[in-house]
């Protein structure tokens, strides 16, 4: 089969098998060439086959020499499709993994039913006996409540007050302006439920009650901050309620887990391309912007190098004997997009982008590249012309 982009807004409902592996491959090479962490032995990943979550399985796997379990939504090649770009990521991150001697083991499931908790538990007594580290990367749009049944929906909305301001369609560069009204009680729920720390707090009690939690365990999960200009539609906003949630449930995890030694955090991650963010209304704008100052400045980086950076300068650095965190106790590794002299360009670039100038002022092709890049299309080395089987099996995994 010859595999074509197709896509619908920000949706990419084709992936490339080879370019995939290639990019889960660029990120392993990128984590070898660095000097070894001394990390976690045993890593449990909630949301493992994309972003964040992924890098952070390969930082914990290839800089650390840690087993790993990774838990993700399944994507296996079914009807005329392609699988999904996350499943041909683990498919290259299993056989990487195993290649390379460690235990590595993919579950596949909706990481929010009891169901899939029950069988993590499982897999790690047999495989693993207990976790060290277990991090949570799960970014979706719904939600169903083991407990109520319910399911709930998240929204990208401001709160109070409607919100104008810059976004741009990423794939013909039209600047225009959108104006967003503000969520209802109910959809900021709704977003808390999703987005929140709930799920993580499940985990957590799910693998204590099952007894595969060592007692010093660390876990992290993720939030954003942001710029001034992204406030009202990001962290004033109802995701913003869920991440002050999530926040909240670190803290409650934290003293949870501190008799035995153990350590919760959330960890404040850089505006990047991902298959979430670029849902979020002004944000792949405002990443364009971010990433022409950042790469100019030669302080760019992707997934792999925060997550190899989290690992290496903050949770397992050698250097401290606490983990660096700010007053709210967040870690944060948004610090160099957040720098004042950073923040003070893109600012100055905002007020002046339109249609006209955003491949000069921005770099929004550098956007739309790393955008086709997650779904493996628009990566070096590879023909894709050539005919490829889409078939793809992941060593390993427990569906
Ligand atoms: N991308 C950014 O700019 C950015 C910045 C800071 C923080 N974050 C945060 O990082 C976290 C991860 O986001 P990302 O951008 O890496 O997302 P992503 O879309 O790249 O990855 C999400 C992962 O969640 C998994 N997932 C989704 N629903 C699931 C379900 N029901 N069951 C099991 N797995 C499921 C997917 O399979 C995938 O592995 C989120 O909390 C996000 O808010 C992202």
């Amino acid at each position: 089969m010859i595999i074509k982009p197709r896509t619908r807004g920000f949706i990419c409902t084709t992936a490339h098998p080879q370019g995939c592996a290639a990019q889960v491959r660029q990120q392993i090479d990128y984590v070898r060439k660095q000097p070894a962490i001394q990390g976690p032995r045993n890593a449990l990943v909630i949301g493992a086959s994309a972003g964040y979550g992924l890098a952070a399985r390969i930082a914990a796997a290839f800089g650390a020499s840690a087993n790993t379990i990774g838990v993700y939504r399944p994507g296996e090649r079914s009807g005329g499709r392609t699988a999904s770009a996350g499943w041909y990521n683990s498919a290259a991150f299993e056989t990487a993994a195993q290649e390379a001697g460690l235990k590595s083991f993919s579950l596949t499931g909706d990481a929010f039913t009891d169901e899939t908790k029950a069988r993590a538990v499982e897999l790690i007594r047999k495989e693993l006996g207990q976790v060290d580290l277990v991090i949570y990367s799960v970014a979706t749009a719904r939600r169903t409540n083991p407990r109520t049944g319910e399911t709930s929906t998240s929204v990208l909305k401001p709160i109070g007050q409607s919100y104008t301001n810059k976004t741009v369609n990423f794939h013909d560069g039209e600047v225009s302006m959108v104006t967003l009204e503000p969520a209802s009680e109910e959809e900021i729920q709704g977003t808390v439920d999703v987005m929140g720390g709930d799920d993580w707090q499940m985990w957590i009690d799910a693998l204590r009650e099952g007894g595969v939690l060592a007692p010093n365990a660390t876990t992290i999960s993720y939030s954003y901050i942001g710029p001034e200009l992204t406030q009202a539609i990001y962290r004033q906003g109802s995701i913003g309620r869920a991440k002050d949630h999530l926040e909240a449930t670190a803290k409650q995890l934290h003293e949870q887990l501190a008799s035995g030694g153990g350590r919760a955090y959330v960890t404040v991650g850089k505006a990047l391309v991902t298959q979430s963010s670029s849902a979020i209304p002004v944000v792949p704008l405002y990443i364009s912007a971010l990433y022409k100052v950042m790469k100019e400045k030669g302080i760019h980086e992707g997934c792999i190098e925060q997550m190899y950076r989290l690992f290496a300068d903050r949770l397992y650095s050698p250097n401290a004997n606490e983990v660096p965190v700010d007053e709210e106790g967040r870690i944060r590794i948004d610090d160099w997009e957040m720098r004042e002299d950073v923040q003070r360009e893109v600012a100055e670039i905002w007020g002046r982008i339109e249609t006209s100038n955003i491949y000069e002022l921005t770099d929004l092709e550098g956007y739309r590249r790393e955008f086709f890049q997650l779904f493996g299309f628009e990566t070096d080395d590879i023909d894709y012309e050539a005919d490829v089987d889409p078939s793809v099996e992941v060593p390993n995994v427990s569906a």
